[in-house]
């Protein structure tokens, strides 16, 4: 090929430029470690050039660049320059420009989305393939020319087989794609996306490039990714630190509440009532129950003399105060600060000198009277209150208020045992005390799935900065899961949000796909189909006899693939399936993983055996959103497997 030779010579620059950047950086983390100073920013600097130098010595033999684009003579701004593009920058030899410019950088823009109707000055885009870390071939589009074909090399990169956790896509984001990506920081999006659109795949490169191009206002308030669960996240975290971005905070929804640990569960019926948007407004009534109406005056001593505010001015103060609006801990502060005041100002007239230690003596003597008009309050006691049933007449009906109450309740809030939903309340009761931290920058995977209580989390720590919203109607799978977007956009408390489709799957095979759309058509969900990129694929029904044998079966099959295989089951299958595989001398293990339908979210495998189906739909009021999630995990292959009639819609 002709010009291979050349781009491998530049491959060994890169390279050589990646060991200058890797020793530098070693010498500064040696440096860093000894210079005095702001102490802080001396440990982030370290932190920041020992996770470089890791990074930069993990991986000094991978690809260093996977695109090229060569301007025309006439483009204004880059006229017949050319320009490697790779997951990081690599700087050039003694101040020369960069040897590669970093894919977020703004001139690696048209990279993305140049094409042969416009082509944005690009003469030539090329395509590197790589085997390891060796050069094997590169594709040219002369977009100038109006060229622009169907890439092997993106169409090869789509259809590889699936190995071990998720992995970045970089070198083939797709033009709807990169649109979301590089939207500014300012703007909130909201993404509908079918099974295999990307949209996880944009979230992670959406904050990997705004911490690129607004490193200084994010360092603040800092960027959060929100996952389904566990399982998943250990399925994305990788993503990020490749991309060179190890700050960004990925957790769940229950991690980030993680206020007490969750030890009981709740019925369907209390869990329905206890997400649900009234609640806010019980608990805050029930915290705000407890400012009372003074029935005495504040006396304060001070030496010999005796300063009072009488029950009717503090009643004043108190009612004002309440009238604001103000978090629960701010409004008893400023009461305080109030009441201070009124007694300054007696001792002033009186000639006394008011200085920080008097102010705060006398901050100190007011406590008491606080205590008993608006006392401090642990969250765990209000909502203790509610779910002994001490709360939410008018708002609740008697019906909710029974469910929601503790059949056998507590002795205290301190021996309270917690579900899943209390730590939402709480979350919310200790929002209502005080504004919690926020981010600058908030991107909600499956948001589909996200209670009104839920949401409520999510937009009190977003309030100064913005979201990005991924999710699917269709996938919805909790008992509150969304049915349209602007109204979880409202709830978020960014109802200007921009709202986009995505609907070209990037996973799921073509054959797949339509029998997925099938059973789409008979969900209550209002969302596009999907169309798959992918012509090849395998989809296979089968009907046994028996359900444990013909899955074995299956996965035998499987496993004669590369790739990984994924049994998706009903949750109370699972178990027994994986026993079945052991016993047929099938090692469930990284490459073969038996999966409680409830865990598949998110996740893919090259190869997907859902196992019984109708067992799936029953299992849940949703269970057929459930399997509809099961059916679009497969990157190649998918075995139905069943023993019992097919739900409508698939058979
Ligand atoms: N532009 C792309 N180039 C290469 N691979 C891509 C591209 N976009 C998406 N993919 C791949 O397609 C698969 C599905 O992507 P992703 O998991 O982000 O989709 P999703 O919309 O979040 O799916 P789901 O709703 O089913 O969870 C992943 O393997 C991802 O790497």
């Amino acid at each position: 090929m002709e010009g291979l030779e050349e781009e491998r010579a530049y491959v060994e620059r890169c390279r050589a430029g990646l060991r200058r950047m890797l020793d530098s950086a070693r010498d500064t983390v040696i440096v860093g470690e000894t210079v005095a100073g702001d102490r802080y920013s001396a440990e982030r600097l370290g932190r920041h050039l020992k996770s470089l130098a890791k990074e930069l010595s993990e991986e000094p033999e991978g690809p260093p660049f996977f695109g090229r684009l060569d301007f025309g003579h006439g483009s204004a701004e880059h006229p017949g320059r050319a320009y490697h593009i790779g997951r990081r920058h690599i700087s050039g030899e003694h101040g020369a420009p960069p040897v590669v410019v970093d894919w977020r950088a703004p001139v690696s823009r048209a990279f993305y989305r140049a094409s042969a109707g416009d082509p944005q000055d690009v003469a030539v885009r090329r395509r590197f393939g790589w085997s390891g870390g060796t050069l094997t071939s590169f594709e040219d589009e002369r977009l100038a020319l109006g060229e622009q074909g169907e890439s092997r090399i993106l169409a090869a990169e789509i259809e590889r087989p699936r190995v071990g956790p998720m992995r970045d896509i970089v070198a083939t984001i797709q033009p709807e794609q990169d649109d979301l990506v590089r939207a500014d920081l300012e703007e909130s999006i909201c993404v509908q996306g079918a099974p295999g659109t990307g949209k996880t795949a944009v979230g992670l490169h959406r904050a990997a490039y705004l911490l690129y191009a607004h490193r200084q206002r994010l360092r603040r308030g800092g960027v959060l990714v929100l996952g389904p669960n566990r399982a998943f996240l250990g399925y994305i975290s990788a993503v990020l630190p490749t991309l060179g971005e190890v700050d960004v905070e990925q957790t769940t929804l229950e991690g980030l509440l993680a206020a007490v640990p969750v030890t009981a569960a709740d019925t369907p019926a209390a869990a329905a009532v206890k997400h649900d948007l009234r609640m806010a407004e019980v608990l805050r009534a029930a915290l705000f129950r407890r400012v009372r109406r003074p029935v005495e005056p504040v006396v304060v001593t001070d030496g010999s003399y005796r300063w009072r505010v009488g029950e009717s001015e503090l009643r004043r103060v108190v009612d004002d105060t309440r009238r604001e609006g103000l978090p629960y801990t701010v409004g008893r502060e400023r009461v305080r600060a109030r009441v201070v005041s009124l007694v300054e100002r007696q001792a002033e007239a009186r000639g006394r000198t008011i200085d920080a230690a008097w102010t705060r003596r006398a901050g100190r003597a007011v406590t008491p009277c606080l205590d008993a008009v608006w006392p401090a309050v642990r969250p765990e006691e209000v909502l203790f209150e509610v779910l002994t049933g001490s709360a939410g007449d008018g708002v609740l009906t008697p019906g909710e208020r029974a469910a929601i109450t503790w059949a056998r309740p507590p002795r205290t809030y301190k021996s309270a045992k917690w579900s899943s939903a209390d730590l939402v309340l709480l979350d919310e009761i200790a929002g209502q005390l005080e504004r919690p931290r926020g981010y600058g920058h908030v991107i909600v995977d499956e948001a589909q799935d996200l209670s009104p209580m839920e949401c409520r989390a999510v937009a009190r720590r977003t309030e100064y900065g913005s979201v990005t919203v991924l999710g699917d109607l269709a996938q919805g799978t909790t008992p509150w899961a969304a049915g349209s977007w602007p109204a979880v956009m409202e709830r978020l408390g960014k109802p200007e949000a921009r709202f986009v489709a995505l609907t070209t799957g990037f996973r799921v095979p073509g054959a797949v796909v339509r029998l997925a759309n099938r059973l789409l058509a008979t969900l209550d969900a209002d969302v596009p189909a999907t169309r798959s990129y992918r012509s090849d694929g395998r989809l296979r029904v089968t009907r046994v006899t028996g359900l444990e044998r013909g899955v074995v079966a299956a996965a035998r099959d499987a496993l004669t693939f590369e790739g990984s295989v994924g049994v998706i089951a009903a949750d109370s299958d699972a178990e027994s399936l994986t026993a079945a595989l052991w016993d047929a001398g099938l090692d469930v293990n990284d490459r073969l993983s038996v999966l409680p339908a409830s865990l598949a979210k998110g996740l893919e495998y090259d190869h997907v055996v859902v196992a019984e189906p109708a067992a799936i739909a029953e299992a849940e009021p949703r269970g057929l959103n459930r399997l509809y999630v099961a059916l679009t995990r497969a990157v190649s292959r998918l075995d139905v497997v069943h023993a019992r009639p097919l739900p409508p819609g698939l058979s």
